[in-house]
């Protein structure tokens, strides 16, 4: 395949001090294509004007940029400068700012959950705020690279998924495509480092706090999301353990009658071509394989009608920010892997 060489695309990282943010400011960095205008963290932040290589020494020797605060001077430079904003913010943060960039012409890609849901009032009842921005809910398209990569060639507006549900739908949408599966609930059950939790302290991600422990029971907001993408209804329980990154996520389905083995080898093709797609039939994806990788693992059981899947990512890359880095490949007429391996 022939890919069109671009001229560098400028970009703006908002929200650059956090786990997800630095990922991508290092991903950013190195990326031969795109040009680092600036990282940005809120007006206020006592962040301001550190190194973040200095937050963050594991990047110390690649990220010289300073964190500069998010002022209105600051916004009119991007607008007038970047041509990309990323933003590696929380939710109501991204619905907040977005609006501006996009009306100025700008494309975002959105690394939050603000804009992932087609339903507004899924927005009060699962996350706690009012979604004012209902227009720009409309129009954006759902990052999951490997299965929506037409729509987010195009998109102005890219709703990078959740780190739970990018595991648990790579596993899925592959048996829901074939129509391999029954009407009945799925379930997922999936395990998430603490950085999943992000920077700022809380009593939950407190080291004396953490054990292996599930939270967000029948409510968690990833729920709707993974729901909405399979077009099936789901019992989704996360767990917080004690490790740093990663998620494993175990997903149990049951399969029509008339499914064989075959049918569900052919259904996993799908990701034959896919570079940043591990999919093995009887593997064990493990969370150590695919910790600072770009990578989904996933492997397929059976037992008669019962199909356990497990899938495994790095919640801060293929979860997070080295998704977004293919969603802009894509953009870009790149390779999706391009920056990435
Ligand atoms: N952690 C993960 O595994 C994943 C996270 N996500 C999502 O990505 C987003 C970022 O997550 P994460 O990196 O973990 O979060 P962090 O809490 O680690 O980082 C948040 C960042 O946003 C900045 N920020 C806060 N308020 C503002 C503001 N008003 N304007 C500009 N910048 C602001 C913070 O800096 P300061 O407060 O100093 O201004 C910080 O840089 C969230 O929406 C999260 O849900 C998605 C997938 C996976
Ligand atoms: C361990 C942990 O706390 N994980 C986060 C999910 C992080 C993620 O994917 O984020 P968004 O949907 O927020 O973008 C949580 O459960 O809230």
């Amino acid at each position: 395949m022939q890919y069109q060489t671009q001229q560098s695309h400028t970009v703006a990282i908002i929200g650059a001090s956090g786990y997800v943010g630095a990922e991508l400011s290092r991903l950013i960095q190195k990326h031969s294509a795109l040009k680092l205008f600036g990282c940005y963290v809120s007006e206020h932040s006592s962040d301001a004007g550190t190194l973040l290589g200095d937050l963050h020494p594991q990047y110390a020797h690649s990220l010289a940029a300073p964190l500069q605060p998010l002022s209105s001077a600051a916004k009119a430079a991007i607008i007038e400068q970047a041509d990309t904003v990323f933003l590696c913010t929380d939710h109501a943060v991204s619905v907040a700012l977005a609006p501006d960039f996009l009306q100025a012409g700008l494309k975002v890609i959105d690394l939050s959950g603000g804009f992932r849901l087609h339903d507004v009032n899924q927005y009060s009842e699962f996350y706690g705020f009012e979604h004012k921005h209902t227009d720009w809910l409309d129009r954006a398209v759902y990052g999951l690279a490997e299965w929506h990569a037409a729509d987010i060639t195009t998109a102005q507006l890219v709703a990078v998924p959740g780190c739970y549900p990018t595991a648990a739908l790579m596993a899925l949408l592959p048996l829901k495509q074939k129509a391999l599966l029954t009407d009945k609930k799925v379930i997922v059950n999936a395990v998430s480092g603490v950085t999943g939790a992000g920077r700022k302290a809380s009593l939950t991600s407190h080291g004396a706090e953490l054990s292996l422990q599930a939270y967000g029971l029948f409510g968690h907001r990833h729920t709707p999301e993974i729901a909405q993408q399979l077009q099936q209804e789901v019992l989704f329980t996360p767990h917080l353990a004690n490790f740093p990154r990663g998620i494993l996520a175990t997903v149990y389905a049951t399969l029509n009658d008339t499914v064989t083995d075959d049918d569900l080898a052919n259904a996993y093709q799908c990701y034959a071509n896919t570079p940043l797609v591990r999919a093995k039939s009887q593997s064990r994806p493990a969370i150590k394989d695919v910790v600072q990788q770009p990578f989904v693992d996933i492997g397929w059981h059976r037992q008669g009608n019962q199909l356990i899947v497990l899938s495994a990512i790095d919640n801060l890359l293929k979860g997070a920010a080295s998704q977004a880095i293919q969603c802009i490949n894509l953009q870009q007429g790149l390779p999706v892997e391009e920056g990435l391996l």
